[in-house]
């Protein structure tokens, strides 16, 4: 493998500060409408509901202005506009609190050098007040336009978060179907990630794209959600973004249940194509489960 690129190696030891979020039983709620919970999930969407709770993939809500606070303005012909989220990997900890005031710690773990792009890996731990871990996210941003810097182009086994997740080769065990709605991004965005790109066409343009698209973190939620519906609660949950969505189009997910872990895609209906590959969630076992 190759050298670390200097440049990286001075990028890490910037230092980085925790961050906090507190957040009610309000924001899980607009988090569950955002992934497309509706009136007749009241689990999800009535804080009165004795099952009231937020959907798996809230993990990576907490954590995002952490993850987000990492300088990348030291990579070359840096824009943020040619940012695209390329990887998501969550581990879920412990019970997720429906409100509270939760730490986010975020570190610069990798950037590879893509040539056309540089590929930047985050890792943020999520602790509550106690200091018990309850989430731990691994994000990679894709960065069009600033490769070439010489730097590693292949980066380290993460194990669950770099796994491949090959596609079974037989029919899928279960299919969820969901249009998204063409405010998808507008609703979404009030999660945390305010990113021009999914709401301003100026903005998007900018990225080469004709009108703004979806944010890869709510095409994870909905699928995730399929998976939760089909198969049940699990601790992790990887993707890689593969292609882009907009908002109004329909996402299929195509699960496999493979031992512990569901396997899954998710493709664009009106395209034919995939978005969401590499895909998988590991559900949790029975004794886990009393727990979580
Ligand atoms: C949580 C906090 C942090 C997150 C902040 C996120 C902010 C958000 O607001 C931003 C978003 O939500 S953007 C929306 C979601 N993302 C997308 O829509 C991206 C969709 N994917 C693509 O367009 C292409 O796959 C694309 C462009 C990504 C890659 O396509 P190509 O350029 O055709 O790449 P390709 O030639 O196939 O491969 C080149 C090398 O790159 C690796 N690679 C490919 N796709 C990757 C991906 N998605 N993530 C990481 N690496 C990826 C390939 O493996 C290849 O590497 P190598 O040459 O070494 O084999």
């Amino acid at each position: 493998m190759a050298q670390e690129s200097p440049l990286v190696t001075e990028a890490k030891k910037i230092p980085i500060e925790a961050l906090k979020y507190t957040y009610t039983e309000r924001d899980v709620i607009l988090y569950n409408l955002g992934i497309g919970a509706t009136e007749k999930d009241l689990q999800w969407t009535y804080e009165g509901d004795d099952e009231f709770s937020a959907l798996p993939t809230f993990g990576v809500i907490p954590q995002f202005p952490a993850s987000g606070s990492i300088p990348l303005d030291w990579l070359p012909d840096f824009n943020p506009a040619k940012l695209l989220h390329g990887e998501q990997f969550l581990s879920i900890k412990a019970p997720i609190p429906t409100s509270g005031e939760l730490v986010s710690q975020a570190r610069l773990l990798e950037v590879l050098d893509k040539g056309k792009a540089a590929a930047v890996t985050s890792v943020v731990e999520t602790r509550d007040k106690s200091g018990t871990l309850i989430f731990e996210n691994h994000s990679t941003v894709f960065i069009r336009g600033s490769g070439g810097f010489g730097g590693q182009r292949s980066g380290s086994d993460r194990g669950a978060a770099t796994a491949e997740n090959a596609v079974p080769k037989r029919s899928p065990d279960a299919v969820s179907e969901e249009k998204t709605s063409p405010s998808q991004a507008a609703l979404y965005r009030l999660s945390g990630d305010e990113n021009p790109l999914h709401i301003l066409p100026e903005f998007a343009a900018i990225g080469g794209f004709n009108k703004p698209i979806l944010h890869g973190l709510c095409s994870m939620g909905i699928s995730g959600k399929h998976v939760f519906q089909k198969f049940g609660a699990y601790k992790d949950i990887k993707v890689r973004f593969a292609g882009v969505v907009y908002p109004g189009e329909t996402l299929v997910t195509e699960m496999w249940k493979e031992g512990q872990k569901v396997i899954f895609t998710t493709k664009v209906k009106e395209r034919d194509t995939i978005v969401l590959a590499s895909a998988a969630a590991t559900l949790v076992d029975n004794a886990a489960k009393a727990k979580l």
